[in-house]
């Protein structure tokens, strides 16, 4: 995420994945605030075991891009809600990319992140066969919760 304050809003994306058991880790990283903290985490991450990275970030939000211009990896982007425009600057700014360099943006705000945390297990699903159990498992389970009366 672009900042501490992001945090709020990315947490719902260890939701699922702690439901699901799937290992993670965090980082406040910046494009703008520590441009070479980007840099060596965008170029190391596929180094290091890691498989899929979320990025979040509010207003003029550059990482998920940046992240996705120096990775190989999937960036999954979460715009976060800024205080001035609610979002929409986020929005844009990170699903507006250039042909070439892919990123996948979900919803702004917490449900984005929470769908994020689900779009990352979904992924890591297709090399593990009991990873896509679980979530097959989960999927029922959400459906079984869903009441059909409103009583
Ligand atoms: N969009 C970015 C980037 C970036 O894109 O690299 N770095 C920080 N930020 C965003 O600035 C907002 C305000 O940050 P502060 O609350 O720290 O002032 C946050 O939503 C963060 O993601």
């Amino acid at each position: 995420m672009g900042s501490r304050s992001d945090w709020p809003t990315m947490a719902n994306a260890t939701k699922p994945l702690n439901e699901l058991e799937v290992p993670f880790a965090t980082a406040v990283v910046s494009a703008h605030r520590t441009p070479q903290r980007l840099v060596e985490f965008a170029s190391e991450a596929h180094k290091n075991g890691t498989q899929v990275i979320i990025a979040g970030a509010g207003g003029s939000a550059h990482l998920p891009g940046m992240i996705a211009a120096m990775s190989p990896l999937p960036v999954i982007a979460v715009p976060v809600e800024s205080r001035f425009m609610t979002g929409m600057d986020s929005l844009l700014s990170i699903v507006q990319m250039p042909k070439g360099i892919a990123v996948a943006t979900q919803a702004v705000g917490a449900s984005g992140a929470y769908n994020a945390g689900l779009m990352a297990a979904q992924m890591l699903s297709l090399g593990d066969a009991e990873l896509q159990e679980r979530l097959i498992a989960w999927r029922e389970r959400q459906t079984d919760q869903v009441p059909l009366t409103v009583e």
